[in-house]
């Protein structure tokens, strides 16, 4: 059993109820511990407050220094966190190998969007300055999901450190693992006690910490329905600052193209990648009624039927590892026969590869003839395909979603891909790119059920501080003349 949680530079174990973390590829128990209770929630809000006084009154630099350190510390330990976070996800090590390398690569980035998204600017103005600084909201909690159990807590930590605040994280219960390592890179870097403080759970310990009177923020990347919670929950708190990154039912539309191939590839790296398991994944893909649709619907058919699923480690290594869990797996199969009963026709079909993991095959399945397709996110390798005659009709229906996180366009022809961009409704819009890959050098967020307008990545930084505007002169003294009606003797 681990010693769980982090609160105020102390490893503890906590007090709630016990919960484990599997090898989702094997059904082997990697990781056992005790979720934090209300009171210890309660010790790493506390800690988080105290540790923020000194911790915000550093400099930027020095601030920049000790995140540096961290960088240091997961460029010296990468091979092992790629490993873990392959081995508490089921993704395969070449892909989990990415996952580390953009955690190293988010400090530069971080650094360089705080300094010139929140940075200090003053200009002249008669007789003082027009000033421009930031401040940290203070203590803010980060809430993990499974599928980037590294990249995207540390996509939000990074940047609330650099702006000054202090931080609870609440990893996934699916990845206490990965969290663990994550904070005891933290601790060795030399961060100062309190800074960080980890609370691990099950959505009881969510829910305490979300509920935390002494927080000053909340930054969430999970499901659309934790979110709506987590947003509900926040109402008649203007003061606090919620940044919500959610889900996606994610439209890729094929319109003129000519290397059929070149699509098949991109579509399979928007959709499957992960095991389906990202947030930009291509859940909807739109193909035209005509030759052209019909052969690279064929091609598609083949090259996800050869999509090798194995371990994490396996040799030759595979495209798709497990998913998350077996009831993930379960999920998707289930998700796959509601889609049939209405009407859908299988092009593929999802099917287990093994009892008590998570590993299944990718699924294929034309819902053309479905009536009312559910507006879901089927957080798994299952595409569902749309075949269209009229353009238009595809984009409104692409665009017939609550969500709006990614969306594609593949297409040889410049027109008719700003016709779509005018039209289509998602914070990520992508040409003859894969959707999924986005870059952190770029702002990344979605609209409607996908997020509330604080767009992370590179926009990070502006839900980490808040901007203090001010006029200052050095000396008080007199204008040059008095408005009317004002005498001074
Ligand atoms: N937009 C993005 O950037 C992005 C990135 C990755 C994943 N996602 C989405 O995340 C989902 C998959 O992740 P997940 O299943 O881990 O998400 P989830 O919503 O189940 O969990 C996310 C976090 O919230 C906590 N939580 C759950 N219920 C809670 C409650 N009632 N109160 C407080 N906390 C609670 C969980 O313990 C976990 O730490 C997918 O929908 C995916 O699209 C979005
Ligand atoms: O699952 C959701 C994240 C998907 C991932 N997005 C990013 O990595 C955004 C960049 C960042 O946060 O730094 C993707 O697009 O594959």
């Amino acid at each position: 059993m681990s010693a769980s949680l982090f609160i105020n530079g102390q490893w503890l174990e906590g007090r709630g109820h016990m919960f484990q973390s599997h090898n989702p590829a094997t059904g082997e128990v990697i990781w056992s511990g005790a979720s934090a209770d209300a009171e210890q929630v309660d010790a790493a809000v506390a800690a988080a407050r105290t540790a923020a006084p000194h911790w915000s009154n550093l400099s930027f630099e020095q601030r920049c220094e000790q995140v540096r350190r961290y960088a240091e510390q997961l460029t010296t330990h990468k091979e092992e966190l790629a490993r873990t976070i392959a081995e508490e996800t089921g993704k395969p090590f070449w892909e989990t190998q990415t996952e580390a390398a953009a955690m190293i690569g988010k400090i530069d980035i971080s650094i360089k969007a705080a300094a010139e998204r929140t940075g200090e600017r003053s200009s002249d103005m008669a007789g003082a300055k027009a000033v421009l600084r930031h401040k940290p909201h203070g203590v803010v909690a980060v809430f993990g999901p499974y599928n980037f159990p590294g990249h995207l807590p540390n996509g939000h930590i990074v940047p609330a450190l650099i702006a000054g605040n202090t931080v609870i994280l609440k990893p996934s219960e699916m990845t206490p693992k990965v969290a663990e390592l994550m904070v005891q890179l933290w601790e060795k870097s030399g961060l100062p006690t309190g800074v960080i403080n980890l609370v691990q759970g099950e959505k009881e310990t969510g829910i305490a910490l979300a509920a935390h009177d002494g927080l000053d923020g909340l930054f969430f990347t999970g499901s659309s329905r934790t979110g709506h919670l987590l947003h509900e929950q926040f109402a008649g708190h203007p003061g606090k600052i919620l940044a919500l990154e959610m889900g996606g039912n994610n439209p890729l539309i094929i319109d003129q193209i000519s290397d059929i191939k070149a699509a098949v590839h991109e579509t399979i790296q928007s959709a499957y990648i992960t095991s389906g398991q990202r947030c930009t994944c291509a859940r909807r893909l739109f193909v035209p009624n005509n030759d052209t649709g019909d052969q690279f619907l064929n091609e598609l058919k083949e090259a996800v039927a050869l999509i090798k699923v194995g371990g994490q480690f396996d040799e030759p290594a595979p495209f798709m590892g497990s998913l998350i869990s077996e009831a993930a797996a379960d999920g998707m199969i289930a998700a796959q026969q509601r889609l049939l009963d209405i009407g859908a026709k299988s092009l593929l079909t999802i099917e287990k590869i093994k009892p008590g993991t998570g590993l299944i095959t990718p699924g294929l399945i034309d819902v053309s003839a479905v009536e009312v397709l559910p507006d879901e996110e089927y957080f798994g390798p299952l595409l569902q395909v749309i075949r269209y005659t009229d353009l238009d009709d595809a984009i409104r229906q692409a665009n017939a979603t609550q969500y709006g996180l990614s969306a594609g366009f593949f297409s040889d022809n410049a027109e008719r891909f700003d016709y779509f961009y005018r039209r289509i409704r998602a914070g990520i819009v992508n040409w003859n790119k894969q959707l999924t890959g986005a870059s952190s050098a770029a702002p990344f967020g979605g609209i409607g059920a996908s997020g509330n307008h604080r767009a992370s990545a590179y926009y990070a930084a502006d839900y980490c501080a808040y901007p203090v505007a001010g006029i200052e002169a050095e000396k008080l003294s007199l204008p040059e003349s008095l408005s009317p009606g004002l005498t001074l003797n």
